[in-house]
C-alpha cells in the first residue's frame, strides 16, 4: 500500500475573533519532506503549525495528517511531534531527568536517551539543569525529546532561533537524516538561507494565505532579474563590460568606496551569462560573483509585497 502524505490540507480556514489568521490555506507535504514554511510577521505560520501539532482545530476546511482525518479534539496526532512557542521543559530537571520522565510517560525510548543527547549536541550538559539552558540548548533539547517520540512528522517552530553554528549543524544534521529515513520535517524561519539550505520545498504564508508552494527551485525562474555583487581585477573594464551587455543594468552602490571595487548589477541568468564570457574575452578575471538577496529571499519579497497588495486592494 502506499505510503500516505504527511500531511493534505485543503481549504484551511481559522479565526481569531475578527482576525482572519489562515484564509483556505492548502498544503501538501511528502513523507521525508523537509518543507519550509515562511512569511512575515503575523502571516499565520505559528497557527498553521499549531493546528498541524494538535493544539487548535480549524473553523474550516479539511486537513489529514499521515493518512488520518484530523477530528474536533484536540490532540497531538498519532506519529507527529514538534513545538510551537519554544519546547515545554521541566526548568528544575537537568536535560537527561527531562528526556527519561519522557521516556517513562511513553513507556519507550530510554534506552536511546544518551544517543538523542550525542546528537543534538547535549552530551557535555546533560546533568545540567535546563534552568541554566541557552535558547539554543533548550530548542536542541526539546528536538532530542521530539526524536525520542520517533515522529514520522515533525513540527518545528523556528528551531534554528537562538543556535550558534556548531548548534546549527547538529540540529541540521538530525534534521536532514530524519527526512533521509522517511520523517517528515515542516519549519517555520525567518531566515531564508537556511530555508534554502534545508528544504526541498517551501510554502510561503502571506496574511493568511498561500502566495507560493512547491519546489524552491521552481520560484526563480531563468528570466527574473536578480541583482549581484561583482568582484573583478578590473573594475573600471568590468563597468564597461556591464554597460555594453543587452539585458544588464549597473546600479549605483550608495558607498563611493565600494563603487570603486564592486559593482552590483540586475541581470536575468541568460544576459548574467554573456556578462561574465565578456568579461573574460576583456582579461577579466571574476573573483566574486553572488545575488544580493537570494533567489528565494528575492522571490519572497516580491510575493509577499503582491499580496499585501492585493489584500490591500480587497479592503479599498
Ligand atoms: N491566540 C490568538 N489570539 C488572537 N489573535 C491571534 C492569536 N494567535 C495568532 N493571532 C493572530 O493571527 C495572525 C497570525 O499569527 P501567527 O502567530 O500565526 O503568525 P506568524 O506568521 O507565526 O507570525 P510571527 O512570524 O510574528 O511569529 C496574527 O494577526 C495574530 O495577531
Amino acid at each position: 500500500m502506499d505510503t500516505p502524505p504527511a500531511v493534505r490540507a485543503r481549504g484551511i480556514t481559522k479565526y481569531f475573533g475578527e482576525v482572519v489568521a489562515l484564509d483556505g490555506v492548502d498544503l501538501d507535504v511528502a513523507p521525508g519532506q523537509l518543507h519550509g514554511l515562511v512569511g512575515p510577521n503575523g502571516a499565520g505560520k505559528t497557527t498553521l503549525l499549531g493546528l498541524l501539532l494538535g493544539l487548535a482545530v480549524a473553523d474550516k476546511g479539511n486537513l489529514e495528517i499521515l493518512g488520518t482525518p484530523v477530528g474536533r479534539a484536540l490532540a497531538v496526532p498519532d506519529g507527529v511531534a514538534g513545538f510551537v512557542d519554544g519546547p515545554g521543559l521541566y526548568p528544575s530537571m537537568t536535560a537527561r531527568q527531562n528526556l527519561s520522565a519522557l521516556a517513562a510517560l511513553r513507556g519507550d525510548g530510554a534506552q536511546q536517551i544518551d544517543e538523542y543527547l550525542e546528537q543534538v549536541g547535549l552530551t557535555d550538559v546533560a546533568d545540567d539543569r535546563v534552568r541554566g539552558f541557552s535558547l539554543g540548548m533548550r530548542q536542541r533539547l526539546g528536538l532530542a525529546a521530539a526524536l525520542l517520540t520517533k515522529p514520522r512528522l515533525l513540527i518545528l517552530d523556528e528551531p534554528s532561533n537562538g543556535l550558534d553554528p556548531a548548534g546549527k549543524k547538529h540540529v541540521y544534521g538530525v534534521l536532514t537524516k530524519l527526512a533521509a529515513d522517511g520523517t517528515a520535517v515542516i519549519l517555520s524561519s525567518h531566515r531564508m538561507d537556511d530555508v534554502e539550505a534545508l528544504c526541498s520545498e517551501v510554502t510561503i504564508l502571506a496574511t493568511g494565505r498561500v502566495a507560493f508552494t512547491g519546489p524552491i527551485s521552481k520560484l526563480a525562474s531563468e528570466d527574473s532579474e536578480l541583482d549581484y555583487r561583482v568582484l573583478t581585477s578590473n573594475p573600471v573594464v568590468a563597468r564597461r563590460v556591464a554597460r555594453e551587455t543587452a539585458g544588464v543594468r549597473l546600479q549605483e552602490t550608495d558607498n563611493p568606496q565600494d563603487d570603486a571595487e564592486l559593482l552590483i548589477i540586475s541581470a536575468p541568468v541568460p544576459a548574467l551569462d554573456e556578462f561574465v564570457k565578456a568579461l573574460v574575452r576583456q582579461d577579466v578575471a571574476v573573483r566574486e560573483l553572488a545575488p544580493v538577496v537570494s533567489p528565494l529571499e528575492a522571490a519572497f519579497l516580491t510575493l509577499t509585497e503582491q499580496a499585501a497588495l492585493t489584500e490591500q486592494q480587497e479592503t479599498d
